[in-house]
């Protein structure tokens, strides 16, 4: 029988909705993978309603979690890490230190770190040390990056100008040291507007995926985390990175017909629980090149 993977998930959960660990540990359990979700912060919603009550986990926290799995003989049984919203680079610095633990137990242990810096249109940035701790620090140890246009355009410091620009920016975060770069939500001058595209880039080349642009009344939140999410559990069932790429973008897309169907502003993940697992949409990647 095939082993069940595992994954020690860090990144905020919220009591109410999705957003975090919320939009991505009940997909990924849902498509088979066990996870264990570590949360860096617990809040009662998403920060997109403006106002929140709850914590921050203490960054001492991290390190002695992922002792205590130790402790119990189990941490070498982490297949991968999956990494999201950090609220300082120290607490970046907490979860590479595990990322490394788990390493040296397990080196096929996968990363994958999600570079959320936010949206500044949503209200949502984060101090310039993380920013720069994802670039100079996490890259050098992820094995996957998932940013969207306006993180890789942070990275790059300029606003990317066409499509095959993005396409360099990628690459250039590929050549810090991932082993692919999966850019969750493109933007650039000229791009169609009816679209919604994604881009991967690896050492083999790189594909570009569009699939339908759907219009909400409010941008639901959340659709980054369970992206990420999806496409780790996918490569960890043992999907090559394209067939990983093209499930999770029709996963993704089923979720979010459900929620414009029921015209919710947070995630229908529930409802769309068993096309998350078995899309009926079905996009194909295309390669591309510079
Ligand atoms: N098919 C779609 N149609 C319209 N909006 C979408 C679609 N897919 C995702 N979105 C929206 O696009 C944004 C996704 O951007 P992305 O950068 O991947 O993630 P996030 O902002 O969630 O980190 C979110 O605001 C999400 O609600
Ligand atoms: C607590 C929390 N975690 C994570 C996120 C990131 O969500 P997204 O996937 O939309 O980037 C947000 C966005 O507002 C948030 O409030
Ligand atoms: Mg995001």
């Amino acid at each position: 029988m095939k082993r069940t993977p595992h994954v020690l998930a860090i990144q905020s959960h919220v009591v109410f909705g999705h957003a975090g660990n919320s939009a991505a540990v009940f997909p990924m359990q849902r498509v088979g993978v066990n996870v264990w979700p570590l949360n860096t912060v617990q809040f009662s919603n998403h920060t997109q309603y403006g106002q929140w009550a709850g914590e921050v986990l203490a960054p001492h926290q991290i390190p002695e979690l992922v002792e205590g799995i130790a402790a119990i003989g189990e941490l070498g049984n982490c297949d991968a890490v999956l990494s999201g919203y950090l609220g300082s680079a120290a607490q970046g610095r907490a979860i590479l230190a595990g990322v490394e633990r788990i390493k040296s137990i397990n080196p096929k242990a996968l990363y994958l770190c999600d570079p959320v810096m936010g949206h500044p249109e949503k209200g949502c940035t984060v101090p310039a040390e993380v920013s720069d701790f994802l670039l100079e620090e996490a890259a050098a140890m992820a094995d996957f990056m998932c940013p969207n246009q306006l993180e890789l355009n942070s990275f790059s410091g300029r606003k990317a100008q066409s499509l095959f620009d993005c396409l360099a920016m990628a690459r250039a975060l590929l050549a810090r040291g991932p082993k692919a770069v999966l850019v969750k939500h493109l933007d650039y001058p000229g791009k169609p507007a009816e679209g919604f595209e994604m881009l991967l880039v690896t050492a083999e080349g790189s594909w570009h995926l569009r699939r339908p642009l759907l219009a909400f009344p409010r941008q639901p939140v959340g659709v980054g985390d369970l992206t990420a999410g999806l496409f780790l559990a996918r490569v960890l069932q043992g999907d090559n990175l394209v067939s990983a790429f093209e499930f999770t973008a029709a996963a993704v897309h089923e979720v979010m017909l459900e929620t414009q169907a029921c015209a919710s502003y947070e995630l229908e993940l529930v409802r769309a629980q068993d096309r998350i697992a078995h899309p009926r949409v079905r996009f194909e990647a295309t390669a591309i090149s510079l």
